[in-house]
């Protein structure tokens, strides 16, 4: 059964495209996500919606619990998770308001914690291709059938909050990068990690500092408004794409659990057992 996760960003806070919904609190070992799940449907597709930023946007890139907020989705039972993201644009053919669904990720982030496999597990899952090939598919798929849209591309995730200085997006354009943000990570390793399957909807709010006027809060929100109900209308027409197919990212952990069994803290089995349950008895 397929069950999507909607994670709003900047500037989506709401799920106004959900029927049904109810909120739901949900505790995790890892603390407490960032605010309520908001439980629904969407196309008649069941769905799950979490504000990043926690309604009131409360909480900054580097102050997220990443780790509440992809292990709640995982219990609540969501397969797919596709991720708002507002970011800024490194090229000059991608204009504010354009659409792109990255295929690639750069780290740049130093304060996060980026796994659920410590404290006596060890896991090491492959990330050579962090997005999901197939559900990053759909999205450019639908969004291409009404709106400006990318497929592809790299988004340097940097730690924030403060915005880069112009010799830093300097360097990022020269090496090539696309867009940048503060969001992509460590949400598409935990959720690798997790086994959901996990993508990007991101939508172009400015031109970071290395182009006219530099990057503002106030520019990222307006312009994450205007695209608002461009995202909501592919977030409900994509859903409805989501075969419940197999899929490598459901598979990640298979062969990567590097501890044995034995080995393992039973704290740890049972804080992990709904990511790990299938591969340790
Ligand atoms: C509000 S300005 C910077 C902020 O916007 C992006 O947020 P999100 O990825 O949640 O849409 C960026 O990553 C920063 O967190
Ligand atoms: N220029 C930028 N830098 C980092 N994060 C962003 N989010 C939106 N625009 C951004």
């Amino acid at each position: 059964m397929v069950k999507v996760g909607i994670i709003g960003g900047s500037g989506i806070y709401d799920p106004s495209m959900f029927d049904h919904v109810k909120e739901q609190k949900v505790r995790t070992p890892f603390g407490t996500p960032g605010d309520s799940f908001i439980v629904g449907s969407m196309n008649g597709i069941e769905a799950v919606f979490l504000s990043r930023h926690g309604r009131g946007h409360k909480y900054s890139p580097t102050d997220l619990n990443y780790r509440a907020n992809i292990y709640g989705m995982k219990k609540l039972g969501v397969t797919h998770i596709i991720s708002v993201s507002a970011v800024g644009s490194l090229k000059e053919s991608l204009k504010p308001l354009d659409i792109v669904i990255p295929d690639q990720v750069y780290d740049r982030t130093t304060k996060r914690v980026s796994t659920y496999f410590e404290g006596g597990i060890v896991a090491h899952i492959s990330f050579a291709d962090p997005f999901c090939r197939k559900l990053s598919d759909i999205l450019y798929e639908t969004a291409k059938e009404k709106y400006r849209v990318h497929n592809g591309g790299t988004y340097l995730c940097m730690e924030g909050p403060q915005f880069s200085t112009k010799a830093e997006s300097r360097i990022y354009r020269k090496l090539g990068f696309d867009v940048i943000g503060m969001t992509a990570l460590p949400e598409a390793k935990l959720a690798r990690e997790a086994e959901i399957c996990f993508a990007i909807l991101a939508t172009i709010t400015d031109y970071d500092v290395w182009y006219e006027e530099p990057v503002s809060i106030g520019q990222v929100i307006e312009y994450a408004a205007k695209n608002e109900e461009a995202v909501k209308d592919i977030l409900r027409r994509a859903v409805g794409r989501i075969e419940d197919t197999d899929c490598p990212c459901r598979h990640a952990l298979e062969g990567a659990i590097a501890t044995s069994p034995d080995a393992i803290p039973e704290k740890v089995k049972r804080d992990l057992k709904p990511l790990i349950g299938p591969y340790i008895k």
